[in-house]
């Protein structure tokens, strides 16, 4: 019988690709950009997803893989597919933080059935942290966490995910100025993943965006939130789905006072 699970594939997977990228970390690096001069790639990042993609098409030739980073001889796509059985690859979520020799950098692994994640793996090496989870509930390195319990907004640590467009800062500071005023404080890692990772873990409150993520720095970490027990939803505070023009991913406790303040 086959024991290998959706969670047991992407715990190799994320692990192999994470290895792979931490034996380039603070070595030296090719790096291009792709859309502006702030989206980066590196010789690590396409080696990474070339070899996580060889990894799942080992276990079954026809995976349908979503990645990041688009390979000319590699059978990759970008979007999600409504229905079936799909892996979701980011090989190196926080490319400028690698480039920059930053820590906050990892490989997020998802596997997807119609469109939900059933399981997670977001593994960040230099930082030694990994985070995981399927149907029962979410692990950071081996061990059950959780969301925050806090429940004064007034105390909140925000994360406000922004990422590379320029059109965004904008945005950006509007967001950063509506925590300043009506929640704690904020934080901004440079890696959508980690942020969601944190906010399962209960390192952050919450990480909120106002603009289209991609599905390779969402659907883990937005995986790993809810098996957390935090809420995820768009900004209009349904579920968020992939897709959606933004996001509020939160411990729970004042997740209306999240949707009232932030569009
Ligand atoms: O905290 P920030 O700077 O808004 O970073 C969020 C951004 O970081 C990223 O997760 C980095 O992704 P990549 O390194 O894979 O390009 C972006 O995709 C996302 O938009
Ligand atoms: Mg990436």
């Amino acid at each position: 019988m086959d024991s290998t699970t959706p969670l047991t594939l992407a715990r190799e997977a994320a692990r192999a690709g994470a290895e792979v990228a931490h034996g380039g970390f603070r070595g030296p690096l090719t790096v291009e950009t792709k859309k502006n001069e702030l989206d980066s790639v590196t010789e690590f990042d396409r080696e990474v997803q070339r070899h996580v993609v060889q990894m799942f098409r080992e276990d079954d030739s026809d995976a349908v893989i979503v990645g990041e980073e688009e390979l000319p001889d590699v059978d990759t796509r970008t979007a999600l597919p409504e229905s079936g059985a799909a892996w979701v690859v980011d090989p190196i979520d926080g490319t400028n933080n690698f480039v920059a020799g930053n820590r906050i950098w990892g490989c997020a692994v998802a596997a997807v059935e119609d469109g939900d994640a059933v399981a997670a793996v977001n593994e960040f090496p230099a930082l030694g942290d990994s985070f995981a989870a399927a149907d029962d509930g979410a692990m950071r390195n081996g061990e059950s966490c959780s969301v925050s319990d806090r429940v004064d907004p007034g105390t909140f640590t925000i994360n406000p995910i922004f990422g590379l467009e320029p059109r965004d800062r904008r945005k950006l500071a509007e967001y950063v100025t509506t925590i300043a005023e009506e929640f704690g404080d904020s934080r901004r890692f440079g890696s959508s993943q980690y942020a969601l990772s944190s906010v399962a873990a209960g390192e952050l409150d919450a990480a909120v965006s106002g603009v289209e993520l991609s599905p390779w720095d969402t659907v883990g970490g937005v995986h790993l939130v809810r098996e957390a027990g935090g809420t995820v939803t768009n900004l209009d505070g349904d579920r968020w789905t992939p897709g959606d023009s933004g996001i509020i991913a939160s411990n729970g406790e004042a997740h209306d006072e999240l949707v009232a303040a932030f569009d």
